[in-house]
């Protein structure tokens, strides 16, 4: 869908047969008196596109501007799609991925599923997506590479470490 709105649907078939997924649990306990209430600290995710359901308890939060943070208050049963950094190097930065936490608000454990999603081999920025008005911020990266750079000496935790890693 996302590839259809920008004009660049040719691209879809050869990325979906060339995806991997990770499927993570995450399971958080309710903070002890001297701990702060952070679950996860603020992110942004490596992959393509995340799938989330927060199962029962909410407390995802996303950061919507510089100090400006809203909960994710779906209900128990709704799937939260976000696009990451991968996509967002492919879309030139016009896809943001957004910084992320887990704030623990209750008494209770907390779970969570993800489903990640990363592209084996080289990502290619699309040529329609570069022009006079959007020069190319991205340059083509080994999604896996990037991975192992992130792993190896993460600096940050946020999109910054994309921006370092193949940005122009
Ligand atoms: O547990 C959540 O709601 C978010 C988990 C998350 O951001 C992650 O695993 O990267
Ligand atoms: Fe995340």
């Amino acid at each position: 869908m996302v590839f259809e709105s920008y004009g660049v649907a040719k691209h879809d078939a050869s990325f979906n047969e060339s995806m991997a997924y990770l499927l993570k649990l995450n399971k958080y306990r309710p903070p002890k008196s001297n701990e702060t209430n952070l679950g996860i600290r603020i992110h942004t995710d490596k992959n393509f596109v995340t799938i989330l359901s927060q199962c029962q308890i909410n407390g995802l939060e996303v950061q919507i501007k510089d100090d400006e943070w809203i909960s994710v208050d779906f209900s128990p049963s709704s799937l939260i799609i976000m696009a990451n950094d991968a996509f967002m190097a492919w879309s030139n930065g016009r896809i943001v991925s957004p910084r992320h936490r887990v704030v623990m608000n209750g008494q209770e454990d907390r779970y969570s599923i993800t489903s990640f999603s990363f592209k084996k081999g080289i990502i290619e920025i699309p040529e329609e997506l570069v022009d006079e008005e959007h020069p190319q911020k991205f340059k083509s990266f080994d999604h896996f590479k990037f991975l192992e750079f992130y792993a190896k000496d993460p600096q940050y935790l946020d999109e910054r470490i994309i921006k370092s890693f193949c940005g122009i």
